[in-house]
């Protein structure tokens, strides 16, 4: 049997005449390259199929679209021709294209004070689509932190004042005495609680980008944010954490609004969208909070 006698069932009629939105293949595996690191993706690949009455696409031309991602280093530019590729490959089927990768990003960050570093993983997606000749991308970015709670450390505080009250009621104060009792236990009886916390970043980029600002965005947004999550840690490391947490309380309001400000800043975005989650130790539910700049859904 050869090609010629293969059956087409893609390009019969179909039973019902009807419009789709969206057809195409998710979950394929893809090496992409981005800023000189090898990722491993999963690629979700489609088009509009606009002629009912056609039954289907030809998803094995969208496969093959995707083999320029793995020689070339991913731009906005890339993602287009990849996307002009599904569309001219599926020429009076089709007028929209879709392609979105997920991948996770791996950067290498320093410890706070010893010359120690370690890799951190940022989950990323990268969404592009081209509709009469409308191209737009946009990132999901996920970036892990820790937050500290504000009423629980002026709570803390408060019991601490307590406990000193308590521990040199009728006493002359000495200062080795005070400085023996902030050493121990009873100088610090409570403490505030602090959470492993989520940014989630959705970004629409201008047109003009060509480079994905994946990592500027994440710097952005763990600048903002101020305690990024450790990788390799010594004593001296996780002491500076604990201080730059008590230096850095913040409800999930406040660091919606600290991303808020710091995306604003960034060039290059036209449109966002903020989910911040505190997955309190507290409770046994998360504290969350939204924030939008231009963001209609799309
Ligand atoms: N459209 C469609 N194809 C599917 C589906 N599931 C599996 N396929 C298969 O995907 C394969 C590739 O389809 P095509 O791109 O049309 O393959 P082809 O006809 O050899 O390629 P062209 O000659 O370029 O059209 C076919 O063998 C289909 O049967 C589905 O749900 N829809």
């Amino acid at each position: 049997m050869n090609a010629l006698t293969l059956p087409d069932i893609a390009a019969q009629a179909s039973r019902q005449a009807l419009p789709l939105e969206w057809v195409g293949m998710c979950g394929i595996a893809l090496p992409v390259l981005f800023e000189g690191q090898r990722l491993n993706a999963k690629a979700d690949a489609g088009v509009s199929l606009d002629d009912g009455n056609a039954r289907g696409i030809h998803m094995s031309r969208l496969y093959l679209a995707l083999e320029l991602l793995e020689q070339e280093s991913l731009s906005a530019a890339l993602l287009r021709r990849v996307l002009q590729r599904f569309l001219e490959s599926h020429e009076g089927l089709s007028s929209s294209a879709h392609l979105t990768l997920h991948a996770d990003l791996l950067l290498k960050r320093p410890a706070l004070i010893s010359p120690l570093a370690g890799w951190k993983s940022y989950p990323v997606s990268i969404e592009a689509r081209l509709k009469n000749a409308m191209f737009h991308v946009e990132l999901k970015i996920e970036v892990p932190y820790s937050s500290t709670c504000p009423c629980s450390a002026a709570l803390s505080r408060q019991l601490i004042q307590q406990q000193f009250v308590d521990d040199f009621a009728n006493k002359p104060l000495q200062h080795a005495d005070v400085l023996a009792w902030l050493g121990s236990t009873n100088g610090i009886v409570a403490t505030p609680h602090s959470q492993r916390s989520s940014a989630k970043l959705r970004v629409r980029l201008a047109d003009f980008l060509d480079e994905l600002p994946l990592i500027a965005v994440i710097n952005d947004a763990e600048a903002a944010l101020g305690t990024a999550v450790q990788t390799a840690v010594k004593r001296a490391d996780e002491q500076a954490f604990a201080l730059a947490n008590g230096q850095n309380l913040m409800f999930c309001e406040d660091a919606a609004r600290r991303l808020n400000l710091a995306l604003k800043r960034s060039t290059g975005i036209n449109a966002f969208h903020i989910r911040v989650i505190h997955a309190e130790s507290l409770h046994a539910h998360d504290a969350v909070a939204e924030s939008r700049f231009n963001w209609e859904v799309a």
